[in-house]
């Protein structure tokens, strides 16, 4: 697998205001890649970079090895390959399915025998091709977003751009959708560049998420590195629900909170002596009940209790700490609010401590 995209410094200036800075990724062939981060934090502007509707200030763009962007060479957006879909997916709906997929190949001048065999199969690729004389009105929500799918793959694009596709829908059309779509990759294995703000989104799409912030991109992972080894507070607080206790680095892996030593499952490079928070997950805490308690653990009170079905989440007010701690325990444990509980904290990771309180403590879910 080669790289298909490969962005080398990209930086994006609009007067003085900075929008993208430095930004570096590498794209492999068949990734769905999902930039991720709240809204201003040049997410669309990346976007437009690399369809080629936004010149980029710093940096080059390549595709497949060949340079599109750079100071001396810009290649135009109708000569990169690459296909866009925006929100809602639209179709046009005075076309029908089969139309809606010849315009684009139109466009491109392609023979009109060639064009009729590129539409059966890009529209059997995903399971519409009984249904290519219909109207965009006679279908399902998750059919025309399959035509959309179609459309925009059958012009054979090396790289598929989308900006908030989803944004439009309701809750419940969003979730089915957004299954759909994983569907549809992990079997035509596109290479994709997705924009979302929604976290939840990202983590079920993405091969990689790239988190950014104010430009700047602070982690790019799978889901279940930034989950579980967030490089830094932001996104910490950003993915997922997170403890964040106020900690000191005293030795290799070794993080002091309050008067307890926590053992990390990664220190991020920290010196000792460094301030750090613990983050901790919500099911990384435990209410010890089998009388097995160490001077690792924590004691504290039950604030709350919220039965979940599946889980139970319970805030606890640690001895010593301002903040409380959410839990995410089995419904099955019996606690009640004004419970004294021992508490123990497991993969507790240690990201560097920049901010006195990171915006989304345990009490703040994200987007
Ligand atoms: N044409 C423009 N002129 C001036 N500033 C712009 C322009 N386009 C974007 N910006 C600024 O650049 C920054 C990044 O914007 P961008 O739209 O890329 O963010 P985003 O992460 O996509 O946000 P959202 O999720 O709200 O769309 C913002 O501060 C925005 O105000």
């Amino acid at each position: 697998m080669g790289s298909v995209l490969e962005l080398r410094g990209l930086g994006k200036k609009f007067g003085d205001a900075t929008a993208v800075e430095d930004f570096r990724l590498e794209i492999e062939d068949g990734e769905f890649i999902v930039l991720l981060g709240p809204s201003g934090c040049g997410k669309t502007t990346t976007l437009r970079m690399i369809a080629g509707f936004e010149h980029p200030s710093s940096g080059e763009i390549l595709l497949k090895d060949k340079v599109i962007s750079s100071s001396r060479r810009v290649v135009p957006p109708e000569r990169r390959n690459m296909a866009m879909m925006f929100q809602s997916y639209a179709v046009w709906p005075h076309m029908t399915v089969a139309k809606n997929l010849s315009y684009g190949l139109k466009l491109r001048k392609m023979p009109k025998r060639t064009m009729q065999t590129r539409i059966e199969e890009s529209l059997a690729r995903v399971k519409l091709d009984h249904l290519a004389d219909r109207y965009p009105g006679e279908l399902s929500g998750g059919q025309q977003q399959r035509v959309a799918l179609a459309r925009a793959l059958s012009v054979d694009p090396t790289l598929l751009l989308m900006d908030e596709p989803l944004s439009n829908l309701d809750a419940k059309l969003r979730e089915e959708m957004r299954q759909q779509l994983h569907e549809l990759h992990a079997a035509l294995r596109f290479s994709a560049v997705y924009v979302t703000h929604d976290q939840s989104e990202a983590m079920a799409l993405a091969d990689r998420i790239v988190v950014m912030d104010q430009g700047v991109i602070q982690q790019v992972g799978t889901p279940a590195d930034l989950y579980l080894r967030p490089a830094n507070e932001f996104v910490a607080g950003f993915i997922g629900r997170a403890n964040m206790l106020p900690a000191t680095v005293v030795g290799d892996g070794v993080l002091e909170t309050g008067s307890k030593r926590i053992q990390c499952a990664s220190v991020s490079d920290l010196p000792t002596g460094s301030d750090a928070w613990a983050v901790v997950r919500p099911i990384g805490v435990s209410i010890v009940d089998d009388g097995s308690t160490s001077d690792a653990d924590f004691e504290g009170v039950v604030e709350d209790v919220v039965f979940l079905g599946e889980s139970k989440e319970v805030r606890i007010r640690l001895n010593g700490f301002e903040t409380p701690l959410l839990a995410d325990i089995s419904p099955y444990v019996g606690v009640q609010n004004g419970d004294s509980v021992i508490c123990r904290l497991n993969g507790a990771v240690a990201v560097e401590r920049v901010s006195e309180t990171v915006e989304a403590s345990s009490e703040l879910v994200s987007a």
